[in-house]
C-alpha cells in the first residue's frame, strides 16, 4: 500500500463499538465521566479497533530518524552528528526514549528514514539527509513520497506483528525548524508564532532561526493545499515518514499516539491529506514549543498532559501509556452500579 491508495482505505471509526464502550463506562460505580479525557480516549480506541473489548498489551514506539540540511544555518544548538549518536543509543538502551520504553514494556522501533550517515537502525532511507531549504527545496517530491511510503509500511508492519497501540517519535537535529516551517504554511501563520527554542537556543539564535524559516517559506512558496509540496520543500524525511505512519495507522486501524510539536506537525499534514485519519490519532501532551496548542486546536484534539516537556523521541507520547493502562484496568475490573445495587438517577429527557 502506498500514498496513492491509502486514503481510500481509511474509513470512519466504529460508532457502535464507541457507544457500547461509553455504556460500559456509564455503568461503572463511580461518578459519571469522572475519568474525563481518559474515558474519552478508551472510547476512541474502541471506535478505532471496532470493539469495546480493549487490548493494549503489545505497545510500540516508532522513532523516525533523519537529518536536515538546514542545520548548516546554525538553527540548532547541536551539530548534525548528534542525530546518529542519539538514534544509535535508542538501540543500546541509552537514549531517553529507550529508557522509558524499557520501563513501560514497550518495544522501540528506531527507523533510519534519512540519517546523513550509515546506521544500524531499521533501514528505510529515502536519502542521506535533506538539502538546505534556505538554498533549495529540502527534497524532491519523489523523495517526500518515498519517505511517506516508508511510514505507511511501518504501520502495516506493526499491525502484522500484532501491536495494539503505537507512539510516534523522531530524532533529527533541526527538525523543530522544519516543523515550524511546515506548520506555519499549513496553518497560514507567521514563523514567529510557530517557532521555539527546540533543543535549546538563546535569543539571538532564535531570531536567526525565525529568519531562516521565513526566508525558506518565501523562497519556495509551498502550496498549503498540497501537504506533499509543503513537506518536500520545507519539511524533512522524518516528518514525511511520520505523516505516512499516521495515514498507515488509520488504514490498519491502529491507535497512534501523537507526541509533541514535531509529531503534531506530521499529524496535521496527515489530516490535510486525509481528514478521517485524525479519528485514529490520540493526543498525549502539550509540548513546550509555543505552537503546540495551535497545532492541537487545528487537529481538534485536547491533550491530557501538560508537563512542559520538549524532548521529542516520542517521550511525551510514551507518558500516555501508563495512564491508558490504568484507565483500562478501571474499565475492565470495577464493579457496576447494578452489581453493588445502587440505583442511578436517570433524567427523563
Ligand atoms: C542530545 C539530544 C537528544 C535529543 N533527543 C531528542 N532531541 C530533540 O531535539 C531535536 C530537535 O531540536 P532542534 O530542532 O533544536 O535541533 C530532535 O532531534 C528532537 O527529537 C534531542 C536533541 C539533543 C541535542
Ligand atoms: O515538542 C517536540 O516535539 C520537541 C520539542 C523540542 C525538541 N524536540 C521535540
Amino acid at each position: 500500500m502506498d500514498i496513492t491508495e491509502i486514503s481510500s482505505h481509511i474509513t470512519k471509526p466504529d460508532e457502535g463499538a464507541m457507544k457500547r464502550c461509553r455504556k460500559r463506562w456509564d455503568s461503572i460505580a463511580k461518578p459519571l465521566h469522572s475519568l474525563g479525557k481518559l474515558e474519552d480516549l478508551i472510547v476512541k480506541i474502541a471506535g478505532i479497533t471496532g470493539s469495546e473489548r480493549i487490548n493494549l498489551t503489545k505497545k510500540a514506539l516508532v522513532c523516525m530518524c533523519a537529518d536536515n540540511g538546514v542545520v548548516e544555518e546554525g538553527i540548532s544548538q547541536s551539530g548534525q552528528e548528534v542525530t546518529a549518536i542519539v538514534s544509535e543509543n535508542m538501540l543500546n538502551g541509552r537514549a531517553t526514549s529507550s529508557v522509558m520504553c524499557r520501563h513501560l514494556g514497550a518495544d522501540l522501533f528506531a527507523v533510519d528514514v534519512g540519517v546523513a550517515c550509515e546506521t544500524s537502525l531499521i533501514q528505510k532511507k529515502s536519502g542521506f539527509g535533506t538539502r538546505n531549504m534556505l538554498r533549495e527545496p529540502a527534497m524532491s517530491r519523489e523523495e517526500a513520497v518515498s519517505a511517506v511510503n516508508a511510514g505507511i509500511s511501518m504501520a502495516f508492519e506493526l499491525s502484522r506483528k500484532g501491536y495494539c497501540i503505537a507512539a510516534t517519535g523522531e530524532m533529527g537535529i533541526g527538525n523543530t525548524a522544519t516543523s515550524s516551517a511546515v506548520a506555519s504554511v499549513l496553518l497560514d501563520r507567521p514563523a514567529e508564532e510557530m517557532t521555539g527554542r527546540g533543543a535549546g537556543l538563546d535569543d539571538q539564535r532564535l531570531r536567526c532561526k525565525i529568519q531562516v524559516i521565513t526566508q525558506a517559506v518565501n523562497l519556495h512558496q509551498p502550496d498549503r493545499k498540497d501537504p506533499l509540496d509543503v513537506l518536500s520543500k520545507v519539511g524533512g524525511f522524518d516528518l514525511a515518514a511520520l505523516t505516512g505512519f499516521f495515514l498507515g495507522g488509520a488504514a490498519v486501524r491502529l491507535p497512534i499516539v501523537i507526541d509533541g510539536f514535531i509529531s503534531g506537525t506530521a499529524a496535521l499534514a496527515a489530516m490535510k491529506i486525509c481528514p478521517d485519519a485524525v479519528h485514529y490519532m490520540l493526543p498525549s501532551h502539550k509540548s513546550k514549543e509555543p505552537a503546540a496548542g495551535l497545532l492541537l486546536d487545528a487537529l481538534g484534539l485536547d491533550a491530557c498532559l501538560d508537563c512542559g516537556m520538549s524532548l521529542g523521541e516520542g517521550t511525551g507520547a510514551l507518558m500516555l501509556f501508563p495512564l491508558l493502562d490504568t484507565a483500562l484496568d478501571v474499565y475492565e475490573k470495577m464493579s457496576t452500579f447494578d452489581e453493588i445495587n445502587v440505583e442511578q438517577y436517570v433524567p427523563l429527557s
